[in-house]
């Protein structure tokens, strides 16, 4: 009796379903053809993911890298060209892909026969443009097409099998365009659009913000790319807790600012004022030459005057300041989070200019605090009260950051699972056998992926819900993934800003590594651990990969971004300038095409000018690392997989026209 019902029920769900479709499939010809299409998508290779991490604010190198596509533009070169075409050409072709406006006007200026390189130039960039649009329906690359040439290249790209004298039909096209003087437009035109079908899928496994000055720039240009998702970092998660109005997440970032001189950010490319902090660090450090708090050396921040100077370490030393006592704050508030060791303010003994940390006590390098009250050092005083609400309030209103935020909310979570792969920045917290460290949250404990979730669900409401105390939790803990030794994309015992100002004793700077990272480097286990992580996320190890960011490579050292035997990249390697003396290079990045997957090893970049001007490609390295044995087609894909759900429903749709179930509906 009860399977009848149920039975009975399933019908009736799945005709009503049914129903819906046929809406949008309204005859046996609709649903038949949609089936068709879908099929034929399955049957084309999957689209190359492009993966970059750690960008700390680097524009012009991230541009760089896109535009480039880690090397794919110069391997579709290759693979058009081979031997027909000499080595300079072929770099001169990537370089006009990749910047085709800068390197126009080189070659609009050196060039004698203008017309006759526009022609060979053409004829060049539509064979390249072929062959990247081949693997897209032309549905798809149409809707990549630029607007004022759509017709045009749909034309040049799509074979005409019918006609007889194809080369005169092509040929006049483009001596048309070129007679019109619209070949610049033109070739820029093609250019974009071979950078835009390139790459399919761009993952960036976090920390776009901080250290470099193009943080804003980068967030933008991602707002607009066509395909993106983004796993949070510790830095970007600081920026959407200040961004919410989390006051300590605030005090870290225009701490940040300060250190990598790089206030601009804040003040031009936010316009987030930064006066009442100025005002207030002037007059009360007036007399302090906070020689402690200079300008981070990272090669990119902008020379200032000796004023300026002095004012921007007298706002970081400030900033500093209300930083430890809000953090102090909150340590005390959530004593959940286990942080008490980080309070250090009152550990300090202002007569003898020492300060007790784990049990040792050490001189401070800088006994000026003349805003602590030693009773009670904790509490902001009325000044820094006063600049923290301005700043709270600048934070919240600013439109640009919380667009911004928003989209890293959109478009953005704390792990991903795509394709088999896993993404994620820093680490899955361990103990020390690799088994996932229990973490417990308002009482309750979570480890592994459940942790990962948690974690997410309260970044959410802590940006997303009206005030409350559940939105004020979350918002804490967006800054307790940033430092908290427990957070994954922290991954360290603990964040030693105060002993890297206060402290010489350079054992004090030390931040001890999560267990996760021993266990990734030991031969022994590292295969095993990674197997863990990966059936803990729901994937099958056999052909599944992490994608790790968060911790530089030191190439130099002789480290290897491959872990795990092959199961796990470490792709932070330094995009930050002001890692690259450590790194020795400039980051790595990942492909992952339909043949399978490439390591590429970057060369630190000096500027666009210098790229255009001697076509350097800064791919050092290109690393087959995994050689698929049959190439990956949508099918194989996530995205395959829906579509063939939707190509059964079709089919059911179909069956239900066919056999009397439903009618078609004629009027649509
Ligand atoms: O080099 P700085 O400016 O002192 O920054 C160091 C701080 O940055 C961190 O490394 C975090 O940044 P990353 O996520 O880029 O590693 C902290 O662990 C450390 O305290
Ligand atoms: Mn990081």
């Amino acid at each position: 009796m009860g399977n009848t019902r149920k039975t009975s029920e399933r019908d009736t769900l799945q005709t009503r379903y049914l129903e819906v479709l046929s809406e949008m499939y309204p005859s046996i010809a609709a649903a038949s053809t949609e089936i068709i299409n879908l099929q034929a998508i399955l049957n084309l290779p999957k689209g190359t993911e492009h993966v970059l991490s750690d960008i700390h604010g680097e524009a012009e190198q991230f541009f760089h890298v896109l535009k480039n596509g880690s090397g794919a533009v110069r391997a579709k070169i290759d693979d058009e060209f081979g031997n027909s075409l000499c080595i300079r050409d072929k770099k001169q072709l990537a370089t006009l892909i990749y910047y085709p406006a800068e390197k126009l006007d080189l070659i609009e200026k050196e060039e004698e026969e203008l017309d006759d390189w526009y022609k060979i130039t053409l004829h060049r960039l539509i064979q390249v443009c072929k062959r990247v649009a081949s693997k897209y329906t032309r549905s798809k690359v149409r809707k990549a097409l630029p607007k004022d040439f759509a017709y045009v290249i749909e034309e040049l790209i799509n074979e005409k099998e019918e006609m007889t004298n194809k080369e005169a039909y092509y040929n006049g096209i483009i001596d048309t365009i070129i007679r019109i003087g619209r070949s610049r437009a033109f070739i820029i035109a093609l250019c974009e659009l071979i950078q835009r079908l390139v790459i399919d899928h761009l993952h960036i496994v976090g920390d776009i913000y901080d250290r470099g000055s193009g943080a804003a720039d980068i967030m933008d240009h991602l707002m607009n790319y066509h395909s993106v998702d983004i796993q949070w970092g510790n830095h970007d998660l600081l920026w959407m807790g200040a961004a919410s109005g989390q006051a300590a997440c605030i005090a870290n970032v225009i701490r940040i600012c300060a250190r990598y001189g790089n206030l601009a950010t804040l003040e031009d490319d936010y316009g987030i004022n930064l006066m009442p902090l100025a005002n207030f660090a002037l007059e009360v450090y007036a007399d302090d030459d906070c020689e402690l708090f200079h300008v981070q050396d990272h090669g990119d921040a902008d020379m200032l005057s000796r004023i300026e100077e002095q004012t921007e370490m007298k706002m970081h030393k400030a900033i500093s300041i209300i930083q430890f006592k809000l953090e102090g704050q909150l340590i005390k508030k959530r004593p959940g989070m286990l942080m008490e060791n980080r309070l250090l303010l009152d550990k300090i003994d202002p007569e003898t200019g020492t300060v007790e940390v784990d049990g040792r006590t050490y001189k401070l390098l800088d006994t000026k605090f003349p805003t602590i009250m030693w009773s009670d050092p904790y509490q902001l005083s009325k000044e820094e009260e006063k600049v923290m609400k301005r700043l709270i309030h600048n934070f919240k209103n600013c439109e640009k950051l919380q667009r911004h935020v928003q989209f890293l909310l959109k478009s953005g979570s704390l792990y991903l699972c795509y394709n088999n792969n896993l993404y994620y920045h820093g680490c899955v917290p361990m103990n020390e056998d690799g088994s996932f460290r229990e973490v417990y949250l308002q009482g309750k404990g979570y480890k592994g992926k459940a942790l990962y979730d948690v974690l997410e669900k309260n970044v959410r409401r802590g940006y997303y819900l009206p005030e409350s105390e559940e939105k004020a939790y979350g918002q804490d803990l967006m800054w307790f993934a940033w430092t908290n030794e427990n957070s994954p994309v922290f991954g360290k015992e603990k964040m030693a800003t105060f002993e890297r100002y206060f402290l010489g004793e350079k054992d004090t700077h030390e931040e001890r590594k999560d267990p996760y990272y021993r266990l990734i480097e030991d031969e022994n286990v590292s295969e095993m651990v990674c197997d863990n992580i990966i059936r803990e996320f729901g994937l099958n190890p056999k052909d599944s990969h992490i994608i790790n960011g968060h911790m530089p490579v030191k190439l130099k050292k002789g480290e290897s971004p491959v872990k795990g035997n092959g199961k796990l990249f470490i792709i932070d390697g330094g995009f930050s300038k002001a890692y690259q003396k450590t790194t020795g290079i400039a980051g790595y990045t990942l492909v992952y095409n339909s043949y399978g997957l490439k390591l590429v090893t970057h060369l630190p970049f000096e500027s666009a000018e210098k790229a255009v001007k001697e076509e350097t490609d800064i791919c050092e390295d290109i690393n087959v690392i995994e050689k698929l044995i049959e190439r990956k087609y949508v099918a194989d894909t996530d995205n395959g997989k829906v579509i063939q759900q939707k190509i059964d429903d079709l089919e059911l749709l179909l069956k239900a026209y066919r056999n009397g179930k439903l009618r078609e509906n004629a009027g649509k």
